[in-house]
């Protein structure tokens, strides 16, 4: 393929478990293991991506196990090559402002992994800086791919609720502490120092969330915990867990909804799914897990009568509809990257530009404010 068919990209943070499998392997690569990206005018594209870390021996390796051509740990050299026309990040939150804004000065566009920044000061700021240097920008906004959230939209923009009344949101699983079996989960993610907390990971989620698949988030009220005060690290160390590890959210949206979202790595799960919606409206209600979604309308609604006194006879997941696919749901982080591209390459639409990153951050900013101040607190504006 001639050159001009192809597009540089730089893949930041890629040894790390999103970067390495959702971004890596199952996106750019899986895009040139199809051949390419047909853009409208009929022409592929192919993207070549270039591996930039800081540790030689793992990125080689990487690249060596998915027949990636191109590595470096010169993060200046690849940015200063116009050769590669997309700087992406899914390194750590902390660097990533900083990184971004070299990225732009060097032209690139630039996508990013939430959440844009740690504080709400510097999201705007970056998101400012991409739309006056006029690069094209993007944050990742994955959980709108899910294929029972786009069911879930479906019921919405079909008017299956009458009007919305609340939203009911379970997030979360054991993240295992390292004591009896290894954790799951990165231990910078339970260290407040190291941009940890689930706030931080999990509010920039729902912002988008709430706003796209029910109504605009005005306001929160959000009480956090450090249930597990001690974990053990990757080497085996114990350390101290200085993040939050959940957080009980409640959200007021346009038009009065209230919805109420729980989000925590210490339960466990006994629901459908890892994590699940249910929106209640006046002629119907619908759950959503990451893939299915089941819905109930008024008119199939059962009529329980509380009776303490008997054992419950009825089986309130029978009177349920599943939503049927209608189609073959493509991995988010890939269908979101072949959006991303089209957008760069031929001016495509594309909403989740950084200033819909900066709103996320202002979400979790606004939660964490709540927690201190045990209060609500509005969200203003950005005005970027
Ligand atoms: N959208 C989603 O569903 C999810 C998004 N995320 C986001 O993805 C990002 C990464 O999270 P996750 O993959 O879980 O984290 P990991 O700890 O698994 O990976 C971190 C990555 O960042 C790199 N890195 C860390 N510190 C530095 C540094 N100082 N300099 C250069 N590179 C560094 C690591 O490189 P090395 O290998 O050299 O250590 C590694 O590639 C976060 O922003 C997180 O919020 C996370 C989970 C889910
Ligand atoms: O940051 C995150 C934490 O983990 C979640 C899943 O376990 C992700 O979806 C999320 O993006």
């Amino acid at each position: 393929m001639a050159d001009t068919n192809r597009i540089g990209i730089i893949m930041h943070g890629v040894t790390g478990r999103m970067g390495m499998n959702q971004h890596l392997i199952r996106s750019v690569l899986a895009i040139r293991d199809q051949g390419g990206l047909r853009l409208s005018d009929g022409s592929l594209v192919m993207p070549d991506p270039i591996i930039v870390g800081r540790n030689a021996a793992k990125i080689e390796e990487l690249a060596k196990r998915h027949g990636v051509e191109r590595v470096t740990t010169d993060l200046d050299a690849a940015l200063a090559d116009p050769y590669n026309v997309i700087f992406f990040d899914a390194a750590s939150t902390k660097l990533r402002p900083t990184l971004l804004k070299k990225a732009i000065d060097a032209g690139k566009h630039v996508y990013s992994e939430k959440p844009v920044s740690e504080g709400l000061e510097e999201a705007v700021e970056i998101a400012r800086y991409a739309k006056e240097k006029g690069v094209k920008n993007g944050i990742v906004h994955d959980k709108l791919d899910l294929p029972g959230l786009v069911k879930l939209k479906r019921l919405r923009d079909n008017g299956f609720f009458g009007k919305i009344l609340s939203v009911k949101g379970e997030f979360g699983y054991w993240v295992f502490t390292g004591e009896d079996q290894p954790a799951q989960r990165p231990s910078w993610n339970y260290r407040a120092e190291d941009g940890g907390g689930m706030v931080s990971d999990m509010l920039c989620h729902w912002r988008y969330v709430l706003d796209n698949v029910v109504a605009p988030v005005k306001s929160v009220s959000c009480t956090t915990a450090t249930h597990i005060p001690a974990r053990i690290d990757e080497q085996g160390r114990e350390y101290k867990a200085t993040a939050d590890d959940a957080a009980y959210a409640t959200f007021m949206l346009e038009g009065d909804i209230v919805a109420h979202i729980n989000s925590s790595w210490c339960t466990r799960v006994r629901r459908d799914d890892l994590v699940t919606f249910q929106i209640d409206g006046t002629h119907g209600s619908a759950v959503a897990g990451l893939h299915k979604c089941y819905s109930q309308h008024r008119a199939n609604t059962p009529k329980p009568v509380w009776n303490p006194d008997e054992p419950q006879k009825m089986n309130f997941f029978e009177d349920w509809q599943d939503v049927p696919d209608n189609t073959v749901f493509d991995n988010g982080f890939k269908v979101q990257w072949e959006q991303f591209l089209r957008h760069v390459l031929e001016d495509g639409p594309w909403a989740y530009t950084l200033t819909e990153g900066a709103k996320g951050v202002q979400l979790a900013e606004a939660g964490y404010k709540s927690a201190r101040e045990r209060r609500w607190v509005d969200l203003e504006d950005l005005g970027i």
